[in-house]
């Protein structure tokens, strides 16, 4: 038997490189590893153009990594990027003459786009302009109107908002002067497509200032001085759907190398080698697969346990390929966090990371056995983030971007978030819901759909775990087989669907929505006059539904309700601190009974957040991790059977009909794409330069109650980062804040009335001690909590929202939310419905279909 369990030892990669906030760490993060060998996709330049330094100054946008990312294909060294307001004015001239050692350093800078107006910017741009009257100066879209204003011009609000479209603009030939350095757009078509962010605009520009392109509505969208090399661009010139915005950047580069004078160094780290810490055991099992479904086996083994976790892909054949399940009952390998409890150094991720990545760069690196395994995950840590870790993440960007110069870093985030919570009463019960909690899986169930196979997993870290994995596995392989048997003779005499009728009764749960339909349509209107103002392009809008059950549950039965009713390739089901003596045994249920710090979750989610896997597209080609996030943006409604009747072929082909037209829509292409230079911007902090691209726009995924429209974003992540960098940089998932999204979480948190959105928008995966990692955007889920008002009851929480941009009409998005959060919503009714009917029945056997129209909430 020993020979079939394969036992794979992992060889030993470099060091990490802690988090220094020094410029050197800045510079690392974004940095082009010359000696890479991986070509996905080949960068676009391999021999660096520029050799001169350049600063790059951030408005707290969610584009500026994306202009970093460019600029960097260009130069020697990738540019430094300092934030708005990382130096006081007062610190950056050296005597009274107003020399700058700090201005000096650079032979270019670019000012980004960002939220809010020029006016109100703090001083570094206003003065990055005015004294370095010979050094070559990029603004774009908010850095435009920052040099428009310092040069005289006015800037207010342009004739519409126009985010994330399109247009085309026209060059214009000089009407007074000729500008003394060549033009950005010299040999560039005379009119191109480009893509734009705007709420505001340039108006009575000085004589000083050409403008050097407009758009066809007649709104500036380029300027040059006429004797200094400052330029400015209304447009996105990184945008993904830009054309010739890296011919811009280039000429833009061209003018620095005539006029740099100065050429800067950074040091790296040095690689020191040291161990891993986990060895990982894998064994495939020999017996007919087939006959033991996933479901059966967490029933068997896991949905009694306190904590447990089954990662499904229950769309499977489209979509998804892999079911993770295990369970901890270790003290020590369980991880609780409650974000109002953390210190600095101690928050989730750091946690993690150390577990994970101590004396190991990035996970095993150079982990051998990806070529054995259909899949990437090796054991790790299973678990959820909730949405307001995007506290802990957020703080941990401001202070690298911030660290530059600054080493007094006063975080001001954490105190902003006590000031709010002290005003707010959150309860105690509430408070002991973990913000994330992750148990490390030393022994692992996968069952990988494409081969029809199960995989056991163990993790190794003294030679007593290896006898105790073998012992595991001999023992859950000779109960498969056992399984495997039973299901064979029991074919025949399966159990009578049950048949529930969706019309038959009302089930008697009421969700009441967090802010009724009135407030939301509200929140929206001043979404609209937020965007007006140019201080959010997009906001991801969202509402809690709530509901109270105070009867004995079984949580499993809610979870089975809702991987039939909506298969998804992203569920999960997690129960968090809740025993159970339910036993699988069909005849013999037992219930749920809330602690204090019960969690359950229940996940229908369509959406990637983020994975890492390992890619070797050659042998002869060392691997490398690479990065993928499939956000979604636009939804629409699908055509839906009603009583589980086909539907006609005019249904199908108004079904269809949707699909195309979400396709084509105008609102949803510009809402998705917004997202996507988002998350290219993200993902561009610590990806190596170049290699972040989109390589699906906007394509159509259907859902058992939506259409969705998808894209795909792949980066290959530097040596020097590993999956928690990744998720620093990202969480949480773009779609769920919308652009830029500092400003726009800020806001979204005053409409939301400051209540904790959970679970709900965070993630919820693993992260394998390889390295790899797979993350859902956890969204068309139910969180079960203990009710905070009686004993014994159950709270129901189901998020749901939908991204407002200007194109936006309130009554569409608020049936857009729920639209979201039906699937989920009529899963709970009929859970419910089967509590009341105390029916002992075969879940799974059921036929559940959704009722047509989303009424649950008309009444509010
Ligand atoms: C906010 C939700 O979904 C998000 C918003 C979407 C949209 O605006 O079209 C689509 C998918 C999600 O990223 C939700 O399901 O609750
Ligand atoms: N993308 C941007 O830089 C936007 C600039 C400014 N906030 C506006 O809306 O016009």
């Amino acid at each position: 038997f020993l020979t079939k369990i394969e036992s794979f030892f992992v060889s030993p990669p470099s060091t990490r490189f802690l988090s220094t906030t020094t410029i050197t760490r800045i510079s690392l993060l974004q940095s082009r590893d010359d000696n890479q060998n991986n070509n996905d996709p080949p960068t676009e330049n391999d021999d660096k153009k520029y050799n001169v330094s350049l600063l790059l100054i951030d408005h707290y946008d969610s584009f500026t990594y994306n202009l970093c990312d460019m600029l960097a294909q260009l130069t020697t060294e990738p540019p430094i990027v300092v934030a708005k307001d990382a130096i006081d004015s007062a610190s950056l001239f050296d005597d009274e003459n107003g020399s700058s050692s700090f201005f000096d350093q650079f032979d270019g800078i670019v000012l980004s786009p960002g939220p809010g107006t020029p006016q109100e910017q703090p001083p570094l741009s206003h003065l990055a302009i005015s004294k370095n009257p010979d050094v070559p100066i990029l603004g774009v879209c908010l850095g435009h109107q920052l040099m428009s204003l310092a040069y005289g011009g006015s800037v207010d609000r342009a004739p519409v908002p126009i985010h994330g479209q399109d247009h085309r603009i026209v060059q214009r030939g000089p009407v007074l002067a000729t500008p003394r350095y060549p033009s950005l757009f010299r040999d560039l078509p005379s009119s191109f497509r480009v893509v734009r962010y705007h709420s505001l605009c340039a108006y009575d520009l000085p004589k000083d200032l050409t403008v050097t392109v407009k758009s066809l509505d007649d709104v500036v969208q380029g300027i040059q001085h006429v004797t200094h090399p400052h330029y400015g661009v209304q447009f996105h010139p990184e945008s993904i759907g830009t054309e010739n915005g890296m011919a811009l950047l280039e000429n833009f580069g061209n003018q620095m190398l005539e006029t740099s004078s100065s050429t800067s160094t950074v040091s790296s780290s040095d690689n020191t080698q040291s161990s891993s810490r986990f060895r990982v055991m894998v064994h495939k099992i020999s017996s007919s697969p087939s006959t033991s479904s996933p479901l059966q086996v967490f029933e068997k083994y896991y949905a009694h346990k306190s904590h447990t976790i089954w990662l499904d892909s229950s769309s499977y054949p489209s979509r998804g390929e892999l079911d993770i399940m295990s369970t901890s009952s270790r003290p020590e390998d369980i991880i609780e966090y409650h974000l109002d409890d953390n210190d600095i150094g101690t928050d989730i991720l750091s946690r993690l990371e150390k577990e994970l990545f101590e004396n190991d760069e990035q996970g095993v690196a150079r982990d051998n056995t990806a070529e054995n395994l259909p899949f990437n995950y090796r054991g790790g840590f299973l678990g959820f983030l909730s949405y307001e870790v995007r506290h802990d993440t957020q703080r941990y960007l401001k202070r690298l971007e911030r660290g530059v110069l600054n080493s007094d870093n006063t975080d001001d985030t954490m105190v902003e978030r006590d000031n709010k919570k002290n005003g707010n009463g959150h309860s105690e019960s509430e408070r002991r819901v973990p913000t994330a909690a992750f148990f490390l899986a030393r022994q692992s169930m996968v069952y990988h759909h494409p081969t029809d196979s199960w995989f056991l997993i163990g993790l190794v870290e003294d030679d007593n775990d290896i006898k105790k994995n073998i012992e595991w596995m001999k023992t859950v392989d000779a109960d498969l087989m056992m399984i495997a048997k039973n299901n064979e003779s029991s074919l025949k005499n399966e159990t009578q669907p049950y048949n529930y009728s969706p019309n038959s009764r009302r089930s008697s749960i009421e969700f009441v929505p967090n802010r009724p339909r009135t407030t939301y349509e509200n929140d929206i209107a001043k979404c609209h006059e937020y965007i007006k103002k140019g201080d959010s392009y997009e906001l991801c809008l969202t509402n809690k539904l709530e509901a109270y059950i105070d009867a004995n549950v079984s949580t499993f039965d809610l979870y089975r309700i809702v991987r039939k009713v909506n298969p998804a390739p992203y569920s999960a089901y997690l129960r968090w601190n809740l025993p159970s003596d339910y036993t699988g045994n069909q005849n013999k249920k037992l219930y749920d009974v809330p602690s204090p710090t019960s969690l359950v979750i229940c996940s229908s989610s369509p959406e990637r957040f983020m994975s890492v896997s390992r890619q070797q597209p050659h042998p002869e080609i060392p691997s490398y991790l690479q990065a993928e996030a499939k956000p979604i943006k636009g939804t629409c409604a699908r055509v839906i059977a009603q009583n589980g009747i086909c539907l006609s072929d005019a249904e199908i082909r108004e079904d269809d009909r949707r699909a195309r037209s979400l396709e084509l829509s105008l609102k949803n292409r510009a809402e998705n794409l917004m997202i996507v230079d988002l998350l290219r911007n993200d993902m561009s902090r610590v990806c190596k330069t170049g290699s972040v691209h989109v390589s699906k726009l906007m394509d159509i995924e259907s859902f058992a109650t939506v259409h969705q429209m998808v894209s795909t974003i792949r980066g290959t992540l530097s040596d020097s980062n590993n999956s928690i960098d990744l998720l620093r940089a990202t969480f949480p998932g773009g779609s769920m804040t919308g652009a830029p999204k500092i400003s726009t979480m800020d806001i979204l948190e005053g409409l939301e009335q400051n209540v904790d959105r959970g679970p709900y928008a965070g993630c919820i995966g693993y992260l394998s001690v390889n390295g790899c990692m797979d993350m859902n955007i956890m969204i068309r889920s139910a969180a079960v909590t203990p009710s905070e008002k009686k004993d014994g009851e159950w709270k129901v929480s189901i998020g749901a929202g939908g991204a407002i941009t200007a194109l936006s009409d309130a009554e569409d998005e608020y049936e857009e939310m729920l639209l979201k959060a039906r699937a989920v919503l009529e899963s709970v009714e009929k859970w419910v419905d089967i509590i009341d009917d105390d029916k002992m029945m075969e879940v799974d056997d059921a036929e559940y279909t959704i009722s047509k129209s989303a009424d649950v909430f008309a009444k509010s």
